[in-house]
């Protein structure tokens, strides 16, 4: 760090909280070290959590952290006040053969035991999901207006499994929600993934069209200008999206366009280019 910006952090993170600590990776630990070289720190995690290990996060940084900070007060939260005294003595159990633990924690609360957990090995997807929906329809309770569902909840860790819950819910007509941005719908992916179809031969239009919209500077306002201009040449003219696109940027001087902007054009084309 130069010292400037040292100082420029420490004044701006005058205090300094992380949650969810397991999950720092060793190059983020490092870098907390320095922003609390002031001492102002408190972490919460729990090395029992540890759930982003491929990310590099590493749970040895509460050793690390003892070490670092001797002054530190650590404050044990063995309560659990959110699940079931079934659910917590079946995850004690199965914490307790994890072999990579800074120690053995006793976890207790006071909750009812709760209804008993089943655990169902399924051999595929679809048969996962119609255990899933059997269960959901055993469940809820049947009235005049139809059935509740709005009491359940059902969480998945991979996308192309709540595609498959999405599509049997479909079919057996049950209504449902679903919470969290899905990975393909996200922004980047959907950019990143167009980039990438551009590269495929016979790439229709769509890919190009949005590669194109990504790559461009510019607010929206200007961008959708572009894409319009270059989509009205190639209907004019009959001819693909990225060939008219071409025509354009390769021009030297433009009724339409600013020279910056078919500079820029033209070096959006070469990135695509240089890709296929
Ligand atoms: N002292 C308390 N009394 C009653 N309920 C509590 C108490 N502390 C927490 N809870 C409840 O327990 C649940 C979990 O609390 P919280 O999210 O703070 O736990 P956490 O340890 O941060 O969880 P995580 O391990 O997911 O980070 C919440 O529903 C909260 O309302």
């Amino acid at each position: 760090f130069p010292e400037a910006v040292y100082k420029e952090c420490q004044n701006t993170w005058q205090a300094i909280v992380v949650d969810e600590f397991q999950d720092t990776s060793a190059m983020q630990y490092f870098l907390l070290k320095l922003l609390a070289s002031h001492n102002h720190i408190t972490i919460v995690g729990d090395d029992d959590q540890s759930i982003f290990s491929f990310n590099g996060a590493d749970v040895s940084g509460f050793d690390s952290f003892r070490r670092d900070f001797p002054n530190h007060k650590e404050i044990r939260l063995n309560k659990n006040y959110r699940s079931t005294r079934a659910i917590v003595e079946a995850a004690t159990a199965l914490i307790h053969n994890n072999t990579k633990r800074c120690n053995h924690k006793l976890a207790e609360t006071d909750n009812p035991s709760g209804s008993k957990i089943t655990v169902k090995e399924c051999h595929s997807e679809d048969s996962q999901c119609a255990f899933v929906i059997d269960k959901i329809i055993e469940t809820t309770s049947s009235s005049a207006e139809g059935r509740d569902f709005g009491k359940i909840a059902v969480l998945y860790r991979r996308q192309i499994t709540g595609k498959a819950f999405q599509v049997s819910f479909r079919n057996r007509k049950i209504p449902f929600n679903v919470h969290g941005v899905a990975f393909y719908r996200k922004k980047a992916i959907k950019a990143i993934m167009a980039i990438l179809r551009t590269t495929l031969p016979g790439c229709d239009d769509g890919p190009w069209r949005q590669a194109l919209k990504t790559l461009l500077p510019g607010d929206k306002e200007e961008k959708k200008k572009i894409i319009d201009h270059v989509e009205k040449i190639s209907l004019a003219r009959k001819c693909s999206f990225i060939s008219a696109a071409t025509d354009i940027f390769s021009a030297k001087v433009s009724g339409t366009f600013k020279r910056t902007q078919i500079t820029q054009g033209r070096k959006v084309l070469s990135t695509l280019y240089s890709l296929s």
